[in-house]
């Protein structure tokens, strides 16, 4: 037997494991399982060019509980170390590794973001354990190795019997630790970490029907037919699905496939996904994964965190944040690569060209994806819009690429429910709805109900009224201002028609300058000053005489300020909502309240108007709303 101090200048390292890591205790189990995944690869690889005399055979990894022995052992068939590797990659090299680690995150061991991402390997196993034993055979057939240490810098190294390949792992679980003897929570762990590691992980037995059992059916006397229950095998629980959808070919696989592994991601999500983007590159960086669109919703915060991260199979965070582009956390589904640094920080990550170079290419990817949809089945893409569109639109407002590529597949829907790309609907509506500067005016709604006769009132001019609804639409309107040439956007309800497209004829007041002084004095008594600006306007005859209107510009600044962004323009939210009133002067109405006999006749009529104005809008509420029925009955009788 060999005795020894393991090498390190700290006296006792295993107290400061415990306490720096305390929050990720959990992850000894998916570093231990990962080391014996490396040792059964790497055989897998001597096995292969010749450089091992030993059987690969089908080698798994075992999970195992003692609860009366208060150990848990792990087992892998891998290559196994003799006493000599031992001493050189447990005492030597981990060792330090665990002590460099320890070294240099000490101070920052409360970011959870960097612990548990790699780089303390084997030694993580003493934060749960108050005593560990190597027992490992080398696959070169040397004399089998038993190494214990219980935690601190002693360790004992001496012959076993061990006759198999491999290594096996017993931790003796600390007091402090018992969590981790109870099968839920190692299964739990195991689903976690470990689902689709590539070497098959036994977790126990179960219970399955024979396969090669057909039951038999008798009929006896009475011809009552009886058929045999089915016979139950006890079979290895593995728990892992070592070959996931996205190590494979996307040649290999059906839209059944990605649907089927969309379900294995997410067991608890009924909706299937809309589509799916596989990812696949091995240069300049390596990366696999499948994204996919869920159903969206208009409320962007609730559905983040989805994507799962993995590094070579192995699970590491849920939170992609800084390696895919923002506007694509939304989505789901997984990423996997070698090249994403895990054991720093997010801030460094944000400023690694590795990642950047990432992000860019999922980017890039996500976009070309979304084209071919678009090109091979439109009528398809059209009919998804609505739950894609929150992705679109905002990669479009964050991602400058996005944008420009976006243009090919981003779609502006009308409220006759026409889809048109951008160029479509500037084509479309380029003759009629450019005004007398020359500027396009692109009309839209945010709602067709409480905005019907303003959309009508455009429609009724030949022009193309969009729908946007998203709750970023006029962060998106003020990008596309900004990027495409010479246009602008209007809500409907922003202005009388006609000023929203100002065209060179202007229609006659009928009016005189004393008429109009008059109606303005008489409206100014009547119309409470700090709701709304009045406004007189020569109009159609037939166009309504009173007109709410709410000005684009302020509207859109505090839509802007309620979904974020938008700088310091803080005084937006802040400022009273305040309208326009529109008269129209050319309408019979006003003529009749200029000649109206009283001033009592005239403010009625004008309170009469001015409330069905308000309604048309819906600011006709509570008190106000009942006087109005009120006054209104009378007049009926
Ligand atoms: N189950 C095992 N079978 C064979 N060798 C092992 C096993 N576990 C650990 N080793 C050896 O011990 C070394 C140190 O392991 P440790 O987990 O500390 O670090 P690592 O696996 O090299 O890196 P990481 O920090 O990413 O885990 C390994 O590189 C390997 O040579």
């Amino acid at each position: 037997m060999t005795k020894g101090s393991i090498n390190v200048s700290v006296e006792n390292i295993f107290p400061l494991i415990k306490k720096f890591l305390y929050s990720d205790h959990e992850i000894f189990l998916r570093e231990l399982i990962s080391n014996g995944t490396d040792a059964t690869l790497k055989l897998k690889h001597l096995t292969s060019i010749g450089e091992s005399k030993s059987e690969y055979g089908n080698p798994q990894i075992e999970v195992k509980i003692d609860k009366e022995g208060k150990k848990l052992h792990i087992i892998d068939q891998g290559l196994g170390m003799t006493a000599e590797e031992v001493e050189k990659y447990i005492n030597q090299v981990a060792f330090s590794g665990a002590e460099e680690f320890l070294d240099k995150y000490k101070d920052s061991a409360q970011d959870s973001g960097i612990i548990g991402h790699f780089g303390l390997g084997f030694y993580s196993a003493f934060m749960v354990a108050e005593k560990v034993e190597i027992i490992t055979k080398s696959h070169t057939g040397a004399e089998a190795a038993h190494w214990t240490c219980d935690g601190s810098p002693e360790f004992t190294l001496e012959p076993s019997d061990k006759a198999d390949r491999g290594t096996e792992i017993i931790l003796h679980i600390a007091d402090d630790s018992t969590e981790f003897l109870e099968e839920q929570r190692i299964s739990a762990l195991l689903n976690k970490y470990n689902k689709f590691m590539p070497i098959p992980i036994k977790f126990g037995t179960k219970e399955i029907n024979d396969p090669d059992f057909t039951p038999e059916t008798t009929t006896d006397a009475e011809g009552k037919e009886t058929t045999e229950p089915h016979k139950q095998i006890t079979v290895d629980n593995i728990i892992n699905n070592p070959n996931p959808a996205w190590t494979k070919q996307p040649t290999e696989l059906e839209a059944e496939d990605y649907k089927g592994f969309y379900r294995e991601l997410y067991p608890m999500q009924f909706e299937e996904p809309l589509f799916h983007i596989h990812l696949n590159v091995d240069y300049p960086f390596n990366l696999t994964g499948i994204l996919y669109f869920p159903k969206m919703t208009n409320d962007m915060n609730i559905q983040k965190d989805k994507i799962q991260l993995y590094q070579n199979q192995v699970y590491v965070t849920d939170n992609v944040e800084g390696i895919v582009p923002e506007f694509l956390t939304m989505l789901r589904g997984v990423i996997d690569s070698p090249d994403i640094p895990l054991n720093v920080s997010r801030s460094y990550l944000q400023a690694d060209g590795a990642v950047k170079k990432i992000s860019s290419y999922i980017t890039r990817k996500v976009a070309d994806k979304l084209k071919s949809l678009f090109n091979s089945n439109r009528e398809d893409f059209e009919a998804k819009w609505d739950d894609i569109k929150i992705v679109i639109e905002y990669g479009m407002l964050s991602e400058e690429k996005f944008f420009e590529k976006a243009d090919a597949f981003a779609l502006y829907p009308s409220v006759d429910g026409k889809f048109y790309t951008y160029e479509e609907l500037y084509n479309k509506t380029k003759a009629n709805q450019t005004d007398k500067d020359g500027k396009l005016v692109i009309l839209y709604a945010s709602n067709k109900d409480q905005q019907h006769s303003y959309i009508e009132a455009a429609k009724a001019k030949g022009y193309e009224v969009l729908m946007l609804d998203s709750p970023i639409v006029s962060h998106l309107i003020q990008k596309l201002e900004s990027s495409k040439e010479n246009i602008s956007f209007a809500r409907v309800d922003g202005d009388h028609i006609d000023n929203l497209i100002k065209k060179e004829e202007t229609t006659i007041s009928k009016l005189t300058e004393e008429q109009q002084t008059t109606l303005d004095t008489l409206l100014k008594e009547v119309v409470p000053s700090e709701k709304f600006t009045v406004q007189l306007e020569a109009m159609d005859s037939d166009a309504s005489p009173f007109i709410i209107t709410q000005p684009e510009f302020m509207r859109r600044m505090k839509e802007m300020q309620q979904t974020g962004g938008g700088g310091g323009m803080n005084m937006f939210g802040n400022m009273p909502e305040i309208y326009n009133l529109i008269v129209n002067t050319n309408s019979p109405l006003v003529g009749d309240i200029l000649e109206a006999d009283s001033k009592e006749d005239k403010e009625r009529l004008i309170t009469q108007s001015l409330d069905l104005a308000r309604l048309s809008q819906g600011l006709l509420k509570g008190e106000e709303l009942t006087n109005f029925i009120k006054r209104s009955y009378e007049l009926l009788k």
